[in-house]
């Protein structure tokens, strides 16, 4: 699939842009803060209904703007042309889909973005909370019955805690149903993220064979969030005075991680900067090969400040890389690194928010 037209209103720096892309490879050249990353967590909040970038969705709204409006036009290959659309005005939120509208889970749903921004380190460095988010984009867009399961757990998850934190007394009847609920739509999630996960090593040792040979084998090991082996509802029914000491719930798939490690590199530790930042590129990458294998086309690939931190030959692997894809890519930078140039550029130039082409 690919963004043919975007448009933005509102957006960070951009008061009105409308840009139409090559179905290639798009190269965003500019100076430091003139909404290179912008543009591209415009086509990233269509595909995952937020931003990389942390804070709330309101600090997208550009300062001084009242409604916000991000439209993308997108083509997929096999000839469907979709209007995608998410706006706020005043405080409402609202999503389209070819002129109706839907809930947001409809909106992402239509449109894949993966992309890779210097805060993907944290997939790698970060908190278990990123690689959840990366794992369950993935889980979402493949599995229908994803969504409403993870809000049951949701709400069962709140409801116990809730309980945890009140004066009274635990309550075996209270604390049951919600302990039943979240081992039962829990165990869904689990399985779809350990087969998730299955499927996803492959494409990532073939990735990471590429950009990081001299790291040898990659290792992926998941951790459920309770001991592996145990049914979750006898453990939350096991962990509830410790659990009211914590005022939270302690074990679950809100706890679950993975983690990589390789052959040459055990510890995370091992990695230097620039590798733990091809580790993460290697995990997003394969995440595109796995999405394109499901749904037969390819996702919409993101890429800002690419070149940062990257020697030459790692550049070179990467364009290898990504020169094997028939996916649009969207990369941005402050120049255009010769590695990439092989890519055949369309280049814009962004100023102040505004995409002028230059090739
Ligand atoms: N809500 C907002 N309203 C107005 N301006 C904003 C808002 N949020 C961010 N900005 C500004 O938008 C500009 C563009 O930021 P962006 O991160 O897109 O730049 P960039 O071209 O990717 O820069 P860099 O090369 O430094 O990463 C910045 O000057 C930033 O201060």
């Amino acid at each position: 699939m690919r963004v043919a037209r975007l448009q933005l209103h509102g957006f960070r720096c951009i008061n009105e842009m409308s840009v139409d892309l090559h179905p290639g490879f798009n190269f965003l050249v500019g100076a430091n803060g003139a909404g290179k990353t912008s543009v591209l967590e415009a086509v990233f909040l269509l595909s995952h209904g937020r931003s990389f970038r942390s804070g709330a969705r309101e600090a997208l709204l550009r300062r001084e703007s009242t409604e916000l409006g991000v439209f993308s036009t997108i083509n997929h290959d096999d000839g469907r042309i979709a209007r995608l659309g998410l706006g706020r005005a005043g405080t409402r939120w609202e999503s389209r889909l070819d002129g109706q509208s839907v809930s947001l889970g409809q909106l992402i749903r239509e449109c894949a973005v993966v992309c890779f921004e210097p805060g993907s380190h944290d997939l790698i460095a970060g908190a278990a909370e990123g690689r959840r988010q990366f794992l369950d984009w993935g889980v979402f867009h493949v599995e229908q019955d994803f969504l409403p399961a993870w809000r049951r757990y949701q709400r069962a998850l709140k409801q116990r805690n809730s309980l945890l934190r009140s004066s009274a007394p635990l309550d075996e009847e209270l604390f049951s149903p919600w302990e039943l609920e979240l081992a039962r739509s829990g165990a869904a999630i689990d399985q779809w993220r350990k087969a998730y996960l299955d499927a996803l090593l492959p494409f990532l040792r073939e990735q990471s064979e590429r950009l990081l040979p001299e790291l040898g084998e990659v290792e992926l090991r998941y951790r459920q969030g309770w001991p592996e082996g145990e049914d979750l509802a006898s453990v939350l029914g096991s962990q509830r005075t410790r659990d009211q000491g914590r005022g939270h719930t302690g074990s679950g798939v809100h706890r679950a991680d993975w983690t990589l490690s390789f052959s040459h590199a055990p510890r995370r530790e091992h990695l230097s900067r620039g590798q733990e930042k091809l580790v993460a590129l290697a995990c997003v990458l394969a995440q595109a090969w796995l999405d394109a294998s499901r749904r037969g086309e390819w996702p919409i690939v993101c890429l800002d400040d690419l070149a940062s931190e990257l020697d030459e030959r790692h550049q070179a692997a990467v364009v290898d890389g990504l020169a094997a894809t028939k996916a649009q890519l969207l990369i941005t930078g402050t120049e255009l690194p010769q590695p990439l140039r092989r890519l055949g550029a369309h280049v814009f130039h962004v100023e102040q928010g505004q995409l002028t082409p230059l090739l």
